[in-house]
């Protein structure tokens, strides 16, 4: 699905080959400041490298309209910005940036209950906690119903249980839509749980890449 070969970013990354597959759960694991965060950006085309080339389903990235890119390849950060004003606000706001008519009320409660909010869309987004605040983010980005998901560090806001059990709902909607996820964690433990392929990047550089 993408291929970097020999792609430079400032000084902080180098990766002279590297593929990342589609249909397939991909953990980007790493200590921290490594690059993971600068790799994952690269994908959907936020940062543009200095050189080399990465492509996407076997065209240069370049090629791609970046709104396209980031529409098809959605991207949850590690500090996602929630709009503010009510939940049902922030819903509506990615409704209008892709053009798509606004959904029922019902739609946005079960896309909460999936990433286990317990709230009615009319409630205060900005009184929800930072774990909150991702959560909803992600389920924002669930609205597009993204076949390509680029998560970074979603768990970083999140106790350990709520952690596992975000993961595992992303890793199970990736899955029955045969689509791809591609996951930044400093958790071994994660990508031992979930990666079938799991891509070690340290001081700016691919490590290893470990495949079951
Ligand atoms: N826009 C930028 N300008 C200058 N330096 C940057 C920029 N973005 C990142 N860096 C630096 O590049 C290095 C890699 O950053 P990156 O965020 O990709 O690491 P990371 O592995 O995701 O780290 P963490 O696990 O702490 O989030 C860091 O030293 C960081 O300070």
């Amino acid at each position: 699905m993408f291929h970097l070969n020999q792609v430079k970013y400032r000084d902080i990354l180098y990766i002279d080959n590297l593929h990342i597959d589609s249909n397939c759960i991909t953990c980007i694991l790493g200590k921290s400041g490594g690059g993971k965060t600068t790799l994952l950006k690269l994908l959907n085309n936020m940062l543009t490298p200095d050189s080399g080339l990465i492509t996407y389903r076997g065209k240069d990235l370049n090629t791609y309209n970046p709104v396209f890119l980031r529409r098809s390849i959605p991207m949850l950060p590690q500090n996602p910005v929630v709009f503010p004003g009510s939940i049902r606000d922030n819903f509506r706001l990615v409704e209008e940036y892709t053009e798509k008519p606004p959904a029922p009320d019902s739609r946005y409660l079960d896309l909460l209950k999936m990433v286990g909010l317990n709230y009615k869309p009319g409630e205060n987004a900005s009184n929800l906690s930072g774990g909150e605040k991702q959560r909803l983010a992600l389920a924002r980005i669930m609205l597009l119903k993204p076949d390509t998901l680029l998560l970074d560090e979603p768990s970083s806001a999140l106790d350990s249980e709520t952690e596992r059990f975000i993961i595992s709902m992303v890793v199970d909607y990736i899955k029955a839509r045969k689509g791809t996820l591609v996951m930044v964690t400093h958790s071994s433990l994660i990508a031992n749980k979930f990666a079938e392929k799991t891509i070690v990047v340290n001081e700016g550089t691919v490590e290893k890449v470990i495949e079951r």
